[in-house]
């Protein structure tokens, strides 16, 4: 094991596991309850566990088994759907097709992309919406389609509700990210990982060291552990085991923006240590792309200024992709 790619085992105790459910309660004290328990893990590292989140398990064992089903089918099968094939990014990315850490080599992972299907009419397709159009699905995967887009609305939901408990956690009025939520973009993504080699190229790994893009991303996992984060205070790698029945939670670049810096976006990377093939299923929920993210009220002190400017959720996200697939 090259030992660049040690990590500290602290995972549960360093990385809260926050119960979501009263965030679902008619009463608005258990609700604001739920916002200051996120506050302390924003302020903190922006990466947390959420349970009680009211996702089925047995929807999500159901996107794991047609992940599986897809991603073991031979290559010329799977390039049939490659993203290269689409103009809105879905589809089938092969391995090595992505670099998320500059200077690394390209990432140990495979991966499928599925958005919001929309078709040529419709009209932010037809504007040119970065990012908007039909998905691709492949042939003969069977519950590949029904299962990824009930996964899609499910997390859709549960997305909002965390932005909603966002909001509280910034002394905001719950409602304050209701237009960020408008219309929103999302992805469902589904990743596979190959064990770590015995021998990488240096530095080669699952995922290079990245933050995420978007607004928040919920990351499902299965049971082989591969996700680190990184501890500021420690300057050390931690990883982020699964636990079974919770979602690992991170927030993503707009935060910093929204929070000028008071919340975090983390760096985080996987490297497949666990021997075998790591299946993990991100959600990463993007909002409305008309959305202009600027510093939020209560996020400066007098006399602070903003550290960047304002800047659409569209053009974010495409600066975002652009420095990733074709990285300098
Ligand atoms: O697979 C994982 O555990 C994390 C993946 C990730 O960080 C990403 O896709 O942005
Ligand atoms: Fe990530």
């Amino acid at each position: 094991m090259n030992a660049n790619f040690e990590a500290m085992r602290v995972s549960q105790g360093a990385l809260p596991i926050i119960d979501v459910s009263g965030l679902r309660s008619p009463d608005p004290e258990e609700r604001r309850a739920v916002g200051l328990a996120l506050r302390a893990a924003c302020t903190d590292k922006g990466f947390f566990y959420i349970r009680n989140h009211g996702v089925d398990p047995a929807l999500q064992a159901r996107v794991f088994d047609a992940a599986q089903r897809f991603f073991h089918q031979p290559q010329e099968q799977k390039k049939r759907v490659d993203m290269a094939l689409s103009p809105a990014n879905r589809g089938y990315e092969p391995l090595r097709g992505q670099t998320l850490e500059t200077g690394a080599p390209p990432d140990l992972k495979e991966s499928y992309y599925v958005g919001e299907e929309r078709g040529p009419d419709d009209p932010k397709v037809k504007a040119g919406k970065f990012n908007h159009g039909p998905n691709q699905w492949p042939d003969g995967v069977e519950d590949f389609r029904p299962a990824i887009e009930a996964y899609y609305r499910e997390m859709t939901a549960l997305s909002q509700l965390i932005m909603a408990g966002l909001a509280l956690s910034l002394e905001l009025d719950e409602h304050y990210f209701d237009d960020f939520c408008q219309q929103p973009q999302a992805i469902v993504r589904l990743l596979h990982y190959p064990p770590q080699p015995a021998n990488p190229a240096p530095n080669e790994k699952g995922c290079g060291a990245h933050t995420d893009f978007g607004g928040i991303t919920l990351l499902l996992q299965d049971e082989n552990p591969g996700l680190q984060v990184w501890n500021q205070a420690r300057g050390a790698w931690m990883h982020a085991d699964p636990v079974p029945g919770a979602y690992v939670v991170n927030l993503g670049d707009m935060i910093a923006r929204w929070t000028n810096d008071r919340y975090r976006s983390t760096l985080h990377r996987v490297v497949n240590i666990s021997g075998k093939e790591r299946y993990s299923i991100p959600f990463f929920y993007s909002g409305n792309p008309d959305h202009e993210v600027r510093c939020l009220p209560g996020c400066l002190a007098d006399g602070e200024q903003p550290k960047y400017p304002p800047v659409t959720v569209e053009q974010h996200i495409m600066e975002m992709y652009r420095r990733t697939y074709a990285p300098a």
